[in-house]
């Protein structure tokens, strides 16, 4: 039976008869009954009726609009129609992200009187207490979990943009578990490692015998996504050649293996993600403009770690467990501090990294100051010196798409006097890892003609 202060029998008996959580509220935010389904998600009737919805989801004092995030309700009071948003919630088992859709009943005169909540959690995040979800909880990190929440369900094809390290690849993964195409296949290629040759073979497979090499027949990777998700990472290195090839497949729906005339039907969603600017790209030449349409259907931007400090200790105590997760693990506040107060041009990927370096370094259950980088713990200009004096490269300007991925020029400097791995290298370039062994490899390879 539904729990409730109200008579609207019909109301609240249909609303027990629904699987998803809801409740009824009335406009001045006021739980007027909550469905089992609810019940067992947030807590007792007594906890829950007669308060403001306000405090049962989010312990706030105000709605939620006073408090720096959307309001449904405010929202649809307005508009007069149904709202949807994504918000962060308490529930039994903990805090978690929730799709809201709010609809307003209205009564006999045509006035908003109620409004019926309904509660879902969001698969792209579900809560921090999975190990592989997205974390945030800052303003930039929500506008973009939902826009990864209202595009996920659709067959819309995204593009992802962000620097290296910002979650591109957690964030299409997330779209692939929240669709329909959820039990099939998601298959992540890596553009930037593909070269001319092996791109097309790599991606619509070959018959036996159509090159050199081609011993027996083998599927693409187009094929092995079928139904699935197809994910292209660092799209804005696929060479101009191969970009005719790739929009010829989203144009009509079908490709042919090398070596062979039959059409095949792609069934894929694509999901795209780049670190450098297409638009700009396009501007330059080396991106086809009509791909670039193609391709930036929905686009996404990822926001820089240092554009959402806020979520830094929410981030930093998350990844901790997850890096360590033997160990409880806690982080001075000193620490804590140094961890804030830097810029990350590695973004999640550098502080993950850190955080696992810490751990190990710490004997004890705290991480202090000295189990952190040298790089942390100075002012960014003396650190600065400090690394001149030492012979290596000052922190590079983190690359925003807006700006250019180093130059060759630059990569050779970097190489010829940097003393640390290339793991921090290439953090210091605002590259990937990846990125940077491929962009080596292709001066090894100028340097031998
Ligand atoms: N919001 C986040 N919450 C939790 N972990 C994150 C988040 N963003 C990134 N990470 C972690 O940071 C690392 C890098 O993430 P990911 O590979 O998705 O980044 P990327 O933008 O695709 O990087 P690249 O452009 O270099 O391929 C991973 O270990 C990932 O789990």
């Amino acid at each position: 039976m539904t729990a409730s202060v109200h008579p609207l029998p019909e109301l609240v008996s249909f609303l027990d008869s629904l699987p998803e959580p809801h409740i009824l509220c009335d406009r001045s935010y006021r739980i007027l009954a909550a469905n089992a389904a609810y019940r067992a998600n947030c807590g007792r009737p007594e906890d829950l009726i007669g308060r403001k919805c306000y405090e049962v989801s989010h312990r706030y004092p105000v709605p939620c609009d006073q408090a720096g995030e959307s309001c449904p309700l405010a929202r649809s009071l307005i508009s007069g129609q149904r709202e949807r948003v994504v918000h962060l919630h308490h529930t039994s088992s903990g805090e978690s992200y929730e799709n809201i859709e709010l609809s307003p009943v209205r009564d006999a005169q045509g006035e908003i009187a109620y409004f019926i909540e309904k509660l879902e959690p969001l698969p792209v995040a579900r809560g921090f207490a999975d190990d592989k979800g997205l974390i945030g909880r800052s303003q930039a990190f929500r506008a973009m979990l939902e826009l990864v929440a209202r595009v996920a369900p659709s067959e819309a094809t995204v593009l992802l943009q962000g620097e290296s390290g910002t979650g591109k690849e957690l964030a299409a993964k997330a779209i692939h578990d929240a669709s329909r195409r959820a039990d099939r296949p998601f298959v992540a290629v890596d553009c930037s490692g593909l070269t001319e040759t092996l791109f097309e073979s790599e991606l619509f497979g070959h018959e036996k015998g159509a090159f050199t090499g081609a011993n027996t027949r083998k599927i693409g990777l187009v094929e092995a996504a079928s139904g699935g998700t197809l994910f292209l990472d660092e799209m804005g290195d696929i060479p101009l050649t191969m970009q005719v090839k790739l929009l010829r497949l989203l144009e009509t729906g079908t490709y042919r293996r090398v070596g062979s005339t039959e059409l095949i039907r792609a069934d894929i969603r694509l999901i795209s993600a780049t670190h450098r600017p297409l638009k700009t790209l396009v501007e330059n030449g080396q991106f086809r403009q009509d791909l670039f349409y193609r391709v930036n259907a929905f686009p996404i931007g990822l926001p820089p770690l240092r554009n959402r400090r806020d979520d830094i200790p929410l981030l930093a105590e998350v990844l901790l467990g997850r890096v360590a997760p033997e160990r409880k693990l806690r982080i001075a506040p000193e620490a804590l501090a140094s961890l804030v107060a830097y810029d990350y041009p590695g973004n999640v990927r550098e502080l993950r990294n850190i955080l696992e370096r810490a751990s190990l370094l710490c004997d004890g259950d705290t991480i202090m100051p000295n189990h952190l980088p040298d790089e942390l713990l100075q002012p960014a200009a003396t650190a600065m010196d400090d690394d001149l004096t030492r012979g290596n490269l000052p922190a590079a300007p983190a690359l925003t798409p807006e700006t250019a991925a180093p130059s060759d020029e630059e990569i050779a400097a970097a190489l010829r006097n940097h003393t640390g791995s290339r793991k921090a290298l290439a953090t210091r370039l605002g590259i990937s890892e990846r990125t940077l062994y491929r962009r080596i490899k292709g001066l090894e390879a100028e340097e031998g003609n």
